[in-house]
């Protein structure tokens, strides 16, 4: 299950997104925003994570104007790898190496075309498991 959720920007991409995990048959779970004219991104950065923590869902997408400030308020949740990622080498590698668990975009950087092979990219990509990257993703979650 996706956990997905943008700010007022990036309501649209969203929408695209959307398509692309329903027909491609991925479930998803939508936590706003709707179409309104201003909103605050670390509501909905915090809705998705939750989902994240509590096992409710997988994996969440994460869309604002540019990424930036949806990914700054995820990665300050517990457990929560957010990469920010506007090309999919950096969508593939952050699966790859970081084990990321929310993939954060800019609606107001990419376009949807790039947006939705950078999400098939991230949901695609299994995480390597070597040890180096396993021991690196530890030191994270340290005080
Ligand atoms: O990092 C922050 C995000 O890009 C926001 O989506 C952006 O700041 C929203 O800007 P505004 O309220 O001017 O539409």
């Amino acid at each position: 299950m996706i956990a997905i959720g943008n700010d007022h920007t990036g309501y649209e991409l969203k929408m695209e997104i959307i398509k692309y995990l329903e027909e491609k048959g991925i479930e998803y779970k939508d936590f706003g925003c709707g179409k309104i004219d201003s909103s605050d991104y670390p509501v909905y950065a915090k809705a998705v994570c939750k989902a994240i923590q509590n096992k409710e869902c997988d994996k969440g997408i994460l869309i604002c104007g540019t990424g930036i400030g949806i990914s700054i308020a995820a990665n300050k949740m517990k457990g929560i790898r957010a990469a920010l990622c506007h090309d999919c080498f950096s969508a593939e590698a952050t699966r790859l190496h970081n084990d990321a668990n929310v993939l954060a975009l800019g609606a107001r950087v990419v376009g949807p075309g790039l947006a939705v092979k950078i999400v098939d990219t991230f949901l695609n990509t299994e995480f390597s498991g070597q040890e180096r990257h396993i021991r690196r993703i530890k030191m994270l979650e340290e005080e």
